[in-house]
Order: C-alpha cells, then sequence, then structure tokens
C-alpha cells in the first residue's frame, strides 16, 4: 500500500531514523563463517516482554507513533519492531524468511519503508513453476505478511548497481519467547 504515510511525515520519519538511531552491523552466522550482513540494523522491543533484553533501546516517540498507526490498520498488536538500514545500492538481504523465537510458521509481519524505492521480492520455496513476485517498495508505503507467506515463500531486497541513496525499513513484529 502505497502512501499509507504521507510524503512530508514520511521525510521527517526518514531523517530522523536516519540521523537518531544506534545503526549496528549484524554478524551473521553461514555455516561455520561470521559475516557481516550488508545493511544496518537496530532492534526495538518491550522490556516486559519475557525474555526482552533489558539494555535495548526504548522506543522513541517516533516508532510508537507508527507503531500506533500499524496496528490501528491491522487490528493486531506488536511489540518489536527490526530496523534495517540500507546505505547504498550495495546493500541487501539475501533470500529467507521470517521466524520470530516461537511466533510460529506464519508470523504476522508489518513492514513500513522510508526513503528509496527498492524491489521486495518474493519466491516460492519448492514451486519453481510459481513466479517471483516483484513490488517496489516506496518511500511511506506498507506491507503485511501474513498467512503462509513465511512458510512457503521467501523474500529479498537484492542489492542494485545504481546510485542510490539511503532505504530505512521497518517490519513489526511479534515476540514470545514463552512455550
Ligand atoms: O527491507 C525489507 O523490505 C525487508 C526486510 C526483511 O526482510 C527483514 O528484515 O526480515
Ligand atoms: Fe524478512
Amino acid at each position: 500500500m502505497d502512501n499509507f504515510i504521507e510524503k512530508e511525515a514520511s521525510d521527517c520519519y526518514y531523517h530522523t531514523f536516519l540521523n537518531h538511531t544506534q545503526w549496528k552491523e549484524y554478524q551473521m552466522e553461514i555455516f561455520d563463517k561470521t559475516v557481516t550482513a550488508p545493511r544496518m540494523i537496530a532492534w526495538y522491543e518491550d522490556k516486559d516482554n519475557a525474555g526482552a533484553n533489558q539494555d535495548g533501546p526504548d522506543w522513541t516517540p517516533e516508532l510508537l507513533s507508527i507503531r500506533k498507526k500499524v496496528e490501528a490498520e491491522t487490528g493486531l498488536a506488536f511489540n518489536a519492531v527490526l530496523l534495517n538500514l540500507y546505505r547504498n545500492g550495495k546493500d541487501g538481504v539475501a533470500w529467507h524468511s521470517d521466524h520470530t523465537d516461537n511466533s510460529g510458521p506464519n508470523p504476522i509481519i508489518a513492514s513500513v519503508s522510508f526513503g528509496e524505492t527498492r524491489m521486495f521480492r518474493l519466491r516460492h520455496k519448492t514451486r519453481k513453476d510459481i513466479q517471483q513476485v516483484e513490488i517496489p517498495l516506496h518511500h511511506g508505503s506498507f506491507l503485511l505478511m501474513a498467512g503462509t507467506t513465511n512458510s512457503f515463500w521467501q523474500h529479498q531486497v537484492p542489492k542494485t548497481a545504481k546510485d542510490i541513496l539511503p532505504r530505512i525499513n521497518l517490519t513489526f513484529r511479534r515476540v514470545s519467547r514463552s512455550k
């Protein structure tokens, strides 16, 4: 959904997140190697959530206000958000599906994007006859990944050789670590 957040507010959010977030590198374990992901991240989670890192950053007013809007739109409650910063075309995210701890194979993830438009690609895990889906995620857009999106599909944000500006993506999630 385009223009989930209107242009002026999106500009404001973009600059605030870009300049006032404690962006961190993300080290991934791939087989036996530790590699640095080609993007920067920040994780926010309700502190009263079981197992939450008490030293993590507190939700900012901007994040809380987007969370409220996302919850109103979806009728769902989220307790965590992952921020991704794609600094330029060399940043991206490889094919994967998302599983938040113990939330089952079909988590509901709400995604909000700011800044440069990047392609969001989906592919079925096994059915090679089903065409890949490509969705451009624009400044201020909203995307809901629900149902079997994460159990049957993988997604990626491919790198691009184009000379582009940063993009920031927020994925709201519901994390529950209790059994
Ligand atoms: O940047 C995006 O649109 C997707 C990010 C993503 O897939 C993730 O954080 O799991
Ligand atoms: Fe993802």
